[in-house]
């Protein structure tokens, strides 16, 4: 597994110094996990929308939870504090290989956006074939931290998250979500986003990201 440090320059070009001491937030570091991570991962996806979408004899489901303890005993002994697994920290796989993201991959980071695009799955159903509410703030979330990062801003947390839900977001069908920053203002940084399918817009969204001080967690 090899690591490399995020890019972590800023739309002047220089880089970000605040970066590494801003908050009490820990470093994290982009990392290039060994072959079969990719693998484990959507095997692990294939699971979760599997798991909200059976409905199987007693004896299968006894079969599978019998299998998933045994998974679940082969990975425990490798457990690390947040920020060293592969998970959330390898870019180039669907939701930088993490579970709860949604499997989505980036197609622009830079100081002028972010752009992501992917399918929501059976595993973020909501109701009569559509997203769940609640998986659009995620994504969206997701992506105001990138967009603050690629900005070069110093770590930052949503305040606030304004979601309008615009028309159904379908699960199975390509979609994208991109934003970018609108404005800074000292601590503040204003950034609005958008998810589509094809030119049909599904939701939009403007989020306050602010700045931590010193200490702040
Ligand atoms: C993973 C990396 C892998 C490799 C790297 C590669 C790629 C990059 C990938 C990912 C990106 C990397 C990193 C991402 C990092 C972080 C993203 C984290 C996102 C989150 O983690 S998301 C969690 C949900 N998030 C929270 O859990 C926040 C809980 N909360 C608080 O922690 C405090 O609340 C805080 C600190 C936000 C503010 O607290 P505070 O005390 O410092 O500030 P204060 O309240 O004084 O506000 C100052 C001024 O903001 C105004 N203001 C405040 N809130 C407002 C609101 N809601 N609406 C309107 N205005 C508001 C005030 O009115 C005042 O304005 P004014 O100065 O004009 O009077």
């Amino acid at each position: 597994m090899s690591e490399q440090a995020a890019d972590v320059t800023g739309v002047d070009g220089k880089r970000d110094d605040d970066y590494e001491h801003h908050g009490g937030f820990p470093k994290y570091e982009a990392v290039t996990p060994g072959p079969d991570w990719a693998r484990f991962v959507e095997g692990m996806r294939t699971l979760q929308d599997l798991a909200v979408s059976v409905d199987a004899p007693d004896d299968v489901v006894a079969q599978a939870a019998d299998q998933v303890e045994k998974l679940a005993a082969v990975l425990t002994p490798y457990v690390v504090p947040e920020g060293r697994s592969p998970a959330g920290r390898t870019i180039e796989l669907p939701g930088r290989g993490s579970l709860l993201m949604p499997p989505w991959h980036i197609e622009k980071f830079g100081p002028d956006g972010v752009r992501s695009a992917g399918e929501f799955r059976r595993y973020h159903l909501g109701g009569n074939g559509a997203a769940h509410g609640g998986t659009l703030p995620l994504l969206f979330d997701d992506l105001m931290g990138m967009i603050v990062h690629a900005y070069g801003r110093p770590i930052s947390r949503t305040a606030y998250l304004h979601v309008n839900y615009r028309a159904i977001t379908p699960l199975n069908t390509p979609l994208t979500v991109e934003g970018s920053v609108d404005r800074v203002e000292g601590r503040k940084t204003f950034i609005t986003a958008q998810l589509k399918k094809g030119d049909t817009l599904l939701a939009d969204c403007e989020a306050l990201m602010l700045e931590l001080l010193p200490g702040q967690p």
